[in-house]
């Protein structure tokens, strides 16, 4: 199958590259020249695992790279749409991207062609991208629109692609439904697990991709209540650790308990300074802002939104409980990436909590293993930025732990302690347990869980005289 691929950026690229990878010929399009002419010389402009390989091994074979949609659209048999739907002033998706590409594709439609709608769209998108592709010209017994949500996560991305939950296709044609129904087939059948150079193939994941087929209104819907039903997972442990924190009872313990209900689970239930990245934020509030255009009053998702913001305010009130007050302080943090496993920054609750400490007198040391460039981009020379963990610990106040990085989580603790002035860690991902942070000596603060004093007598532990471990949460008087 010939597909092209409009947008070449964190989905755009990945499903490419995917594609590619379960046998198609596809085209991966952008307007950016800066970004196809670097594509085309073999740099992978994302941090993603398994991305550069897949994209070494089909470049210039299955995988070519474009900058015109017009071109592709012509040559390709479907044409996916993967450009970015951000958050307009108002809180709805701004889809003027979306339309943007609908008029490029409507120009090329000459032959028989399936477009797929992939980005995250308000419900009935592919209704008006269908009423667009017409009104530009394009013959509508030519075309069939699609919609395909997408369901990868960032730092995932090409494992959660090719072993997906599953595939939702949301057809009202026959034509459509056959096409992708045939794009799909490699992992729907389940043969491309059984090729030997398969990526991620074994016991963890299921041997064939689950196919939902919807209408094109369900698809939409089912993108949009996903995203926000994550979301709200998220600021309702986040609530629960925060009632925790206030008498002293363990979010880990509580989690372990709700996620036993088999009708829980327990993914998605890490309490921490909440959710951030490109997508969450932005999509509850278009949902919310869909449910007001058709009438509903959707408050759940007002107090997800509020719930998640609260967190990071909270967050700032426990960083100035462990050191006293922030003017002043030098402060390591941990982590710009909104979750581990990316050099995504967007939505950041990192940067968002690191502005809010320089605006409160911190000076901040700052370090992550793949945004450094991404971040030093937005907050230019208003921090410092460290070669590794223990060059950003060296000489602070405190240390903050702010993406979920793997690597945070396996810290030397003793060389950390030493490179600080004082052994104070305030963590909000809560990558330690309380009792064996104590044991290294260290004042670890962290998300709904108990406040231990540090065992060990170590330099800067006589703080603890003055760190001021409020039960209830709220500030101490800076
Ligand atoms: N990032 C994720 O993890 C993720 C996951 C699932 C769904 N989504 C959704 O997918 C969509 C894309 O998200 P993203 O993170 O990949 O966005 P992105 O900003 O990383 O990439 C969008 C790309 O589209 C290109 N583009 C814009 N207009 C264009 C045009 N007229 N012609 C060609 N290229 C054009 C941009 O240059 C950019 O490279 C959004 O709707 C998002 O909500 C994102
Ligand atoms: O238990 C958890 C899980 C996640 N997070 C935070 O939530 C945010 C989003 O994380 P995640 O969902 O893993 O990353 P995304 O790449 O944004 O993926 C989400 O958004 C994508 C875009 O729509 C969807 O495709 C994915 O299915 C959906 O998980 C990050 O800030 C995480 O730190 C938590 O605080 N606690």
């Amino acid at each position: 199958m010939k597909i092209a691929v409009i947008g070449s950026g964190y989905v755009g690229l990945v499903s490419a590259a995917c594609f590619a990878e379960i046998g198609h010929e596809v085209i991966s399009v952008d307007n950016d020249h800066a970004k196809v002419n670097a594509l085309r010389n073999g740099e992978v402009p994302i941090h993603e695992q398994f991305l550069p390989e897949l994209l070494a091994k089909h470049r210039g074979k299955g995988l070519k790279f474009s900058t015109s949609v017009g071109d592709a659209t012509a040559w390709a048999d479907a044409v996916f749409i993967t450009v970015g739907t951000p958050q307009s002033a108002t809180g709805e998706a701004d889809l003027s991207y979306v339309e943007a590409v609908a008029h490029e594709i409507a120009t090329a439609i000459h032959g028989s062609k399936l477009v797929v709608e992939k980005s995250t769209v308000p419900v009935r998108t592919c209704e008006a991208i269908r009423k667009v592709l017409q009104l530009c010209g394009a013959p509508a017994d030519l075309f069939s629109v699609a919609s395909n949500p997408e369901f990868l996560r960032e730092g995932s991305a090409v494992l959660d692609f090719l072993h997906p939950d599953r595939i939702v296709i949301g057809v009202d044609t026959e034509f459509s439904r056959g096409l992708m129904e045939q794009i799909y087939w490699p992992l729907t059948s389940g043969e491309y697990y059984k090729r030997s150079d398969a990526l991620g193939a074994g016991p963890r994941f299921s041997e064939c991709a689950p196919l939902i087929v919807t209408s094109p209104k369900s698809a939409e819907l089912i993108k949009h209540a996903s995203n926000a039903f994550l979301a709200m997972k998220i600021s309702f442990i986040n609530a629960v650790a925060n009632i925790a924190e206030s008498v002293g009872a363990d979010i880990d313990e509580i989690r372990a308990g709700i996620g036993a209900d088999s009708r829980i689970g327990n993914r998605f239930l890490n309490a921490g300074v909440g959710y951030g990245g490109s997508c969450f934020p932005k999509d509850v509030q278009a949902f919310h802002a869909v449910a007001q255009e058709c009438g509903y009053r959707f408050g759940l998702l007002n107090e997800v939104i509020e719930i998640n913001a609260e967190q990071r305010r909270r967050f700032i009130l426990k960083v100035r409980s462990a050191v006293w007050t922030l003017r002043g302080k030098t402060l390591a943090v941990l982590g710009a990436a909104f979750k581990g496993g990316t050099d995504d920054i967007r939505e950041s609750p990192a940067i968002a909590i690191v502005d809010e400490l320089l605006a409160q007198g911190s000076s901040v040391r700052l370090f992550d293993p793949a945004a450094l460039p991404k971040a030093k981009a937005v907050l230019g020379d208003s921090v410092q930025y460290a070669s590794d963990a223990y060059d950003a610990a060296t000489g602070t106040d405190a240390l903050l732990i702010l993406t979920e990085w793997p690597e945070f989580a396996q810290l030397d603790l003793e060389r950390l302690r030493k490179a600080m002035k004082f052994p104070i860690i305030v963590d909000g991902r809560n990558l330690y347990r309380p009792s064996f942070m104590a044991k290294a000596g260290f004042a670890y603060h962290s998300i709904g869980r108990p406040e231990l004093a540090a065992e060990k007598s170590a330099q800067g532990v006589r703080r603890d005289d003055w760190i001021y471990v409020n039960k209830s949460g709220a500030a101490s008087a800076d």
